[in-house]
């Protein structure tokens, strides 16, 4: 239940909603409660004058008698409709509230936790599969809306109704209310243990989901891997497991479920039982009269729905904890990344100084840069040659500040980067990923997604730059095609251009391209190069790549390996060295040769 506290600051937010769904489910309960008051003056009536009336033996007295009864009856009977009435209008008005509060407090939460996803860094994402995160920004966020919503609602309407009737009830005659409410402390404990059990099988179910949908999140991102590799049927078992432990839980809290509210359902009965027992003998000792004991059958029946929905909102609001549980885990995260006090905006002019960094992935332990130092001065253009795993790309993450290295530090002219605003420092870095990835929209859009204000004719010149603007033009739609899952599909090397151009039309002093030509032949990637080359003229460049590119008159080469610098120096020094670069050198222009098609 602490978990839901979490919740009390949109009850404030939607004060006045609240307050308004109380009132009004006060004011409907008392309409209501009019019912048995009237039926009761009415059996009342007819038992004080029925004797007197068949005791009249004048016709025209009696028709007097009957007709002014009727009216009587009449009148009564309209009264109930409109208290009916009145009371389902309040009650129309607190659903209006409280289910309405229930929606927007929704729509308030799955902001904050797709905020709250945004803030934090790459090390959560990579410790929680997707599936994961999706499912708590869908179903959790449901099953706790059931709690601000129906939950609430159901519960204040219960607690008016017991109250006021049990009131009323006690009012009549305290012996009865004792004996009619007699199997209540027999159903609060059914209801605890009942909540008790489908709470530990909600949670079950939850996690379950959960796994499915990664399950199938990944089959679908996997789908050509699958297919080529022919595991469609391995796949579907895959799925089919992870099902079938999830029905198997599912029908055994439907078994749990449907046990609860016969249960519940006899206990109301019998409480009928009980109320007409010995209410009967109360009016044959005239203890009460016989309006009193219609009367307390309704009251019975009016308490029916709030004891039956005593364990409905019991179980609701277990499964909305454990929900809110599972959602808190990822609200109360602190972002590792964040602003520093005193962090500054900073105009980058593209000097970028790696002192004795070292860095360890923090979930694996891979140390993947070990006590690390290169300048890069303004306006140089530095590639960045490795083995695989050498640590190529972690340099880029730490320059973009996506991990913090645990020793040394990194500064861009001069200034420790942790002093500058993340947003300033991304805004003005160019970083183009090795895993391309392009959204679900227009390749216009996908050109200009860091500077939205970007005109159609900037993105063409990027798409120039970066080699793709052919490319684009030759689709129908041009740079309106859109791409992703259900748009065009791209070449491998199509999209790698198109991330390119997305890093050249932000226009920075500073730029970071990691292995990004890996999927252009080498006749396009000299033809980029070549315009990189004017591009990034007056631009400080880092570039990463497997390959080398002679074309390119690099200020300064350097040579990775296990996190460490083995080589460094221009082309032609590196060659003369005669180590891993010549050799990668000679390899590659053996391999090239058959290649290149000039
Ligand atoms: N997100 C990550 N979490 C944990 N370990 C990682 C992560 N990214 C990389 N590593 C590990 O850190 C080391 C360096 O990886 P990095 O990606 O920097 O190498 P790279 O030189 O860019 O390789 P490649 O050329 O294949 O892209 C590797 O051992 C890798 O397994």
């Amino acid at each position: 239940m602490k978990h839901l506290a979490t919740l009390n600051k949109y009850f404030v937010k939607y004060k006045w909603r609240f307050l308004t769904g109380l009132t009004c489910t006060a004011v409907s309960i008392v309409f209501s409660v009019f019912q048995p008051i009237m039926v009761r003056q009415i059996f009342d009536l007819l038992a004080q004058n029925l004797d007197n009336y068949n005791l009249l033996s004048d016709t025209g007295l009696k028709a007097a008698f009957r007709g002014q009864f009727t009216s009587v009856l009449a009148f009564y009977g309209v009264s109930i409709l409109l208290f009916a009435l009145l009371s389902g209008f309040f009650l129309y008005l607190q659903r209006q509230s409280l289910i309405v509060m229930s929606r927007y407090i929704e729509y308030d939460l799955k902001n904050e936790i797709y905020q709250h996803y945004q803030l934090l860094d790459l090390n959560f994402f990579k410790m929680h599969r997707t599936g994961d995160l999706m499912s708590r920004i869908t179903e959790d966020v449901s099953r706790v809306r059931m709690y601000v919503g129906p939950a609430i609602m159901y519960a204040t309407r219960t607690i008016f109704m017991i109250v006021i009737v049990v009131y009323l009830m006690i009012d009549v005659n305290p012996l009865l209310t004792l004996y009619t409410l007699s199997p209540l402390p027999v159903l609060a404990l059914i209801i605890y243990y009942v909540n008790h059990i489908i709470h530990r099988k909600s949670e079950r179910i939850q996690s379950q989901l959960s796994n499915i949908t990664s399950i199938a999140q990944e089959s679908y991102s996997g789908i050509r891997v699958i297919k080529s590799y022919v595991q469609e049927e391995d796949s579907i078992k895959h799925f089919e497991q992870a099902s079938e432990a999830y029905k198997i839980s599912s029908v055994s809290l439907a078994k749990t479920d449907a046990l609860f509210q016969p249960s519940m359902a006899l206990m109301i009965g019998l409480s009928v039982v009980i109320t007409i027992f010995i209410g009967g003998i109360q009016v044959i000792h005239g203890t009460i009269t016989v309006g009193n004991l219609a009367e307390f059958v309704i009251y019975v029946n009016m308490l029916m729905f709030p004891f039956f929905s005593i364990g409905m909102v019991a179980s609701m609001i277990q499964r909305a904890a454990a929900s809110q549980q599972r959602l808190n885990e990822f609200l109360d995260i602190k972002p590792a990344i964040t602003d520093y006090p005193g962090a500054v905006n900073m105009d980058i002019k593209g000097e970028v100084v790696f002192k004795n960094v070292s860095f360890t992935y923090p979930h694996t332990g891979i140390q993947a840069i070990k006590n690390f130092n290169l300048t890069v001065k303004a306006g140089e253009k530095v590639a960045v040659i490795g083995r695989t795993g050498s640590g190529k790309s972690t340099l880029a993450q730490l320059l973009i500040r996506m991990y913090d290295p645990q020793e040394g530090e990194v500064l861009l002219d001069q200034q420790n980067i942790r002093q500058v605003k993340l947003e300033s420092l991304r805004s003005q870095i160019s970083y183009v990923p090795q895993d391309v990835f392009l959204f679900s929209d227009t390749i216009q859009n996908n050109i200009r997604f860091g500077t939205p204000e970007a005109n159609p004719e900037t993105v063409r010149k990027a798409a120039r730059q970066a080699s793709v603007e052919k490319d684009i033009l030759n689709f129908t739609e041009g740079f309106d095609t859109v791409v992703g899952e259900r748009g065009v599909t791209l070449s491998g090397g199509q999209k790698q251009r198109i991330s390119i151009a997305r890093g050249l039309i932000k226009d920075p002093n500073l730029l970071v391209f990691d292995d990004c030509l890996s999927a252009v032949d080498a006749r396009t990637e000299k033809e980029i190069i070549g315009n990189l080359y004017a591009y990034l003229k007056e631009k400080t460049a880092i570039i990463i790549t497997h390959r080398i590119f002679a074309l390119f008159e690099f200020d300064k080469i350097i040579v990775l390996d296990e996190g460490k610098i083995i080589e460094t120096g221009t082309h032609n020094e590196l060659l003369a060295l005669n180590g891993y670069y010549a050799e990668l050198y000679a390899r590659q222009q053996s391999g090239e040769e058959e290649t290149v098609i000039e």
